[in-house]
This record gives C-alpha cells, sequence and structure tokens, in this order.
C-alpha cells in the first residue's frame, strides 16, 4: 500500500525550502557561464531516440539531489512497486493501476487477486488484431455487403482523447480507412460527422469503459437510429456496431452482440486507456503491428521508469523539476508546446491526463492539503503558439515552465519547412532562457543608427529579462514507438509527483457532481413550468432559457 507521507514535514521539503531562497534569484545564463559541460548534465537520452534536454531550468545538482531525497522520502520507489505489482493503489475506488500490463510485451506475470492478468490482456489483443485485419482487408461487411470505408469512435474523456491524438500524431502510418471521433453530447458533432458517412459502409466503436456516460450513450442510440433507419433491419445492428468496454451488462442491454465486445477491466483508468480495448480506434487506422510498437515504446519506458535509479529516470527527473516550480517558485501552470502538427491533440490528452489525475486538494488521508498539487497545463502546436501567447510566456508577469516537444525528422518533407520549423524550436527556449538585456538593445539601436537618446523611451519594452525555465524533448522522428515511449514518460511524471503531493491520482471524483446536479436539471427542462428549486441565479438562467428557446 502507498504510505502516507506530508511532504511539507519531510526534511527534504525543508531542505529545499532554504535551498528556494538560495536559488530564486540565480539565472539560467549564469548557470551556463559557470559550466560548460551543464548540457551533458542536465540532459538523458532514451534509446537513441528521444533526448529529453532538461539543463535550461532553474536548478543545480544540489536542487536534483534535494528533489530526489523528497522523492526517496514520500516512498516512490516502494510506490512504483506497488502499482506494477498490481496492488490497488487506486484506494477510493479499490482498484488496482495496471494500464502498464497493457503493454507488458515481455508478459511477465502481473497479479490482481491471485489472478494473471496477462492471459486476459493477449486474448484481447488477439481479438483486436484479428477483427482489425477483417476490417482493414474488407472481409467485415456492412448490411449490403460492401467492405467498411469509415469508423466512428463514440467516446467522451479517456474514451476520446487517448484515440484521438494517437491517431492523429500517427496520420503518416494511416491505412485507407476514414477515422472519426464524436465525444460531446452537442447534437452538431454527430450530426456533422453522420453528413459525411454513409450507413452501408461506417463501423461505430462505442468507447465507454462504463457504458453508462450520458453524452457517448446519448451518441450511440442516435447512431444506431440513423443506421436502422437505412438498414430498415437490427440485425445491421451487428455488422456495424462494435463495444470497447468493461460492462458486459450494459453492452448486451444497448443491443450489441458480446460476441462484438472488446473487453478491459476496472484496473485501466479511463485516462490510461489507449493501450487496452479502447485504443481499437488506433489499430484499425494504422494497423495492429504499428499499435504493438506504440506498446513496445511504452513498455521500454515502464522497465525504464521501474529499474533505473532516480538519478537517471526521465520520467521522475521532469516531475521533480516541475514539482519545483510548482511547490517552490508558485508556478501555477505548464504549458506542452509540439513543434509537429501531427501532435496537436497532445496538450489536450495530458490536459486530461495530469489535470483529473492531480487536480486534487485531499490528500492520501483524507485531510485537507495546505500546499499546492497538480497544475494547470495548456498549449498548442508551434509555431501558432508564438504567434498567440507567447507574448505572456516571454514578456507577462508569470512563470510559465514549458515543455517543448519536436522530431528532427519530419514526415513531410517539404522544402524547408522543417529547418524553418525547428530553428523556431531551438530559438524559443533560448530567448526564454537567456532574454535579451538593456545593453543588447541600444547595442542594435546604435547599430541601426541611432542615437541613444532618441530611443531611451522604447527601450524597456524591447528588453527580454529571460530566466524562463524549459525542457526540450528532442524525438529522432515521431513513430508509434517515441509516441509510445513519450505518453508514458508524461504518465509516469503524473505517477510519481501525485506520489509526493500525496494524493489519489487514479481516481476522478471531481466529475460527479456536475453530472449528478445535471441530472436533477434535465427533467425540469422537459416541462414548460417555471423553475424555482435552485439559487437565483440558476432558477433565471434555467427560466430564461425556456422562454427563448
Ligand atoms: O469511458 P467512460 O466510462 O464513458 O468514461 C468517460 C470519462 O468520463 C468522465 O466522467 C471521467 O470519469 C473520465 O475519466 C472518463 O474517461
Amino acid at each position: 500500500m502507498l504510505k502516507t507521507v506530508n511532504p511539507t514535514g519531510t526534511a527534504a521539503w525543508k531542505s529545499l525550502q532554504s535551498h528556494f531562497e538560495q536559488m530564486k534569484d540565480v539565472t539560467i545564463k549564469s548557470l551556463f557561464d559557470a559550466d560548460k559541460q551543464r548540457n551533458e548534465k542536465f540532459s538523458l537520452t532514451f534509446n537513441d531516440q528521444i533526448l529529453v534536454d532538461f539543463s535550461k531550468n532553474r536548478i543545480t545538482q544540489d536542487t536534483l539531489d534535494k528533489l530526489q531525497t523528497l522523492a526517496k522520502e514520500c516512498g516512490l520507489s516502494a510506490a512504483i512497486k506497488s502499482m506494477f505489482s498490481g496492488e490497488k493503489i487506486n484506494r477510493t475506488e479499490d482498484r488496482a493501476v495496471l494500464h502498464v500490463a497493457l503493454r507488458n510485451l515481455s508478459n511477465s506475470p502481473i497479479y490482481v487477486d491471485g489472478q494473471n492478468v496477462m492471459d486476459d490482456v493477449n486474448a484481447v489483443l488477439d481479438k483486436m488484431e484479428s477483427f482489425s485485419k477483417r476490417v482493414i482487408n474488407g472481409e467485415w461487411k456492412g448490411y449490403t455487403g460492401k467492405a467498411i470505408t469509415d469508423v466512428v469512435n463514440i467516446g467522451i474523456g479517456g474514451s476520446d482523447l487517448g484515440p484521438f491524438m494517437v491517431t492523429e500524431a500517427l496520420r503518416p502510418y494511416k491505412n485507407h480507412l476514414t477515422m472519426h471521433f464524436v465525444s460531446n453530447i452537442d447534437g452538431t458533432q454527430m450530426a456533422e460527422t453522420l453528413k459525411k458517412v454513409n450507413p452501408a459502409t461506417t463501423l461505430f466503436l462505442v468507447a465507454s469503459k462504463t457504458f453508462t456516460t450520458q453524452e457517448t450513450m446519448t451518441n450511440a442510440q442516435s447512431a444506431r437510429d440513423w443506421l436502422l433507419k437505412a438498414a430498415q433491419d437490427k440485425s445491421a445492428v451487428a455488422k456495424h456496431f462494435v463495444a470497447l468496454s468493461t460492462n458486459t451488462k450494459e453492452v448486451a442491454k444497448f443491443g450489441i452482440d458480446t460476441a462484438n465486445m472488446f473487453e478491459f477491466w476496472d484496473w485501466v483508468g479511463g485516462r490510461y486507456s489507449l493501450w487496452s480495448a479502447i485504443g481499437l480506434s488506433i489499430v484499425l487506422s494504422i494497423g495492429f503491428d504499428n499499435f504493438k510498437q506504440l506498446l513496445a515504446g511504452a513498455h521500454d519506458i515502464d522497465n525504464h521508469f521501474s529499474q533505473t535509479p532516480l538519478e537517471q529516470n526521465i520520467p521522475v527527473i521532469l516531475a521533480l523539476i516541475n514539482l519545483w516550480y510548482n511547490n517552490f517558485f508558485d508556478a501555477q501552470t505548464e504549458a506542452i508546446l509540439p513543434y509537429d502538427q501531427y501532435m496537436h491533440r497532445f496538450p489536450a490528452y495530458f490536459q486530461q491526463g495530469n489535470m483529473e489525475s492531480n487536480g486534487k486538494y485531499v490528500d492520501r488521508d483524507g485531510n485537507k492539503v495546505d500546499y499546492s498539487t497538480g497544475p494547470i497545463i495548456w498549449g498548442e502546436p508551434g509555431t501558432n503558439g508564438q504567434h498567440a501567447f507567447y507574448q505572456l510566456i516571454h514578456q507577462g508577469t508569470k512563470l510559465i515552465p514549458c515543455d517543448f516537444i519536436a522530431p528532427a525528422i519530419s514526415h513531410n518533407p517539404l522544402g524547408d519547412h522543417h529547418e524553418k520549423l525547428l530553428s523556431n524550436f531551438f530559438a524559443q527556449t533560448e530567448a526564454l532562457a537567456f532574454g535579451k538585456t538593456r545593453a543588447d538593445v541600444e547595442k542594435e539601436f546604435l547599430a541601426a543608427g541611432k542615437s541613444l537618446d532618441e530611443v531611451q523611451e522604447i527601450v524597456p519594452f524591447k528588453v527580454f529579462e529571460g530566466n524562463k525555465p524549459t525542457n526540450s524533448l528532442l524525438l529522432k522522428a515521431i513513430t508509434p514507438y517515441t509516441l509510445g515511449a513519450l505518453i508514458a514518460i508524461y504518465e509516469h511524471k503524473i505517477f510519481t509527483q501525485g506520489v509526493i503531493w500525496n494524493i489519489f491520482s487514479f481516481d476522478q471524483w471531481g466529475v460527479e457532481l456536475g453530472k449528478q446536479l445535471a441530472g436533477n436539471i434535465l427533467p425540469e427542462l422537459q416541462t414548460e413550468l417555471a423553475i424555482a428549486s435552485h439559487d437565483s441565479s440558476t432558477n433565471g438562467l434555467i427560466n430564461r432559457y425556456k422562454s427563448w428557446r
């Protein structure tokens, strides 16, 4: 079981507090000036595929040592063992946390309640492989005898974001099937998707761990009505609907043949489920062999995370560095900035991954914490972000640690686009770290033939203080393998931070209240009566809606 340690009560935390007093005004520039080998010392390479450069941070070796001591005092190594060995570390739901089993290609046994889960994992993988082959090669037919051309994944949260992010990121590997993702309860998304597809050649994947999620079940119902309107025959459902779920009973109740159900288990968290049957849309899009490479990349990171000393451990180091900003510099947010258009959903994916995991104010003893926990995650692909919000990162009043991610090799070597893209990738972290001094600005004006008197007023606006921390993650290329590894790095980073913050990272009670209240309000919207059961704002909004609709 995870031991509970209040991180702020540890000796390491106190030591970090005094260390912060020494570090808070130290500049990244001075750290580089003082040590010509800084880059070598503060970077790690994974498998000759991913370079993680964390040298442009406001840290010294002493900072890292102290943070590693904190991780040790908080029981990180034991917690890693607990997760990997199938202990029920998700205590508030009484569940094991075993996304690592889903990509355990070494097939070593992992037990939950005395049962080796690898047998079930492998059986579902086999089923995904044979099913996807039949759909891809056209053997699987729709109700008119035609092959499938379009796949619509209906799911939300973890049953949407992961598959969508990965199929987009790995578009260069995709086959002829056209993928669609419908998540929102807003009928617009389903209506617009249905305009693009033909009922005779469309396969719907109803992706829901619980198979009770309102959005997904409503969307699935509408898709089924649409199909049946065209097919006029109930037996068409079996040819056009499959379920990805843990809930056999609800799948059968919906009318999907359980032979067309791809199972996963309660020890797979929704936001960690793309490796499970929830990844079927990925398999259909890029083929089973590529999906296996995705699993292989994640599995190799799992081995790295569970076997490498903390000092060399990539997810641990990234976790500790951001914890340093979060808890000592009071940074509120972290930006994830992929310099790769295919990776455009990566920040949104880890918005859920991180914020649903670590956005919690109750510790593992049930007490309210008095320190900051999970950060706000946001980001957009480069260079779009540069022309939008980078102003604030460079010259705003908030400290925003950023992760810059880019591939060395582009899938689309179009002219000199990639050199230009990467020149921005390199330039931004350089600019953020080292800034531009008043002297630099004045020198530029003098070189342009201006007198300093003439430009005095404008100079302060052109100065960049710098000292803005970044990590650079340079991948050789975005492949199924490296993407799998990259996702797993971020997953384990989140786990590491949750352990230190003494919170439960694998439940999500915070999403429930809104669902419950919407359940109360829905029947009120289905009458014409004026509503008076809420506060005056909520009543006012509901009643205005009713008068306007
Ligand atoms: O996969 P299902 O059960 O439909 O859940 C979809 C999503 O629901 C939300 O409320 C959260 O709990 C997410 O973690 C989850 O991924």
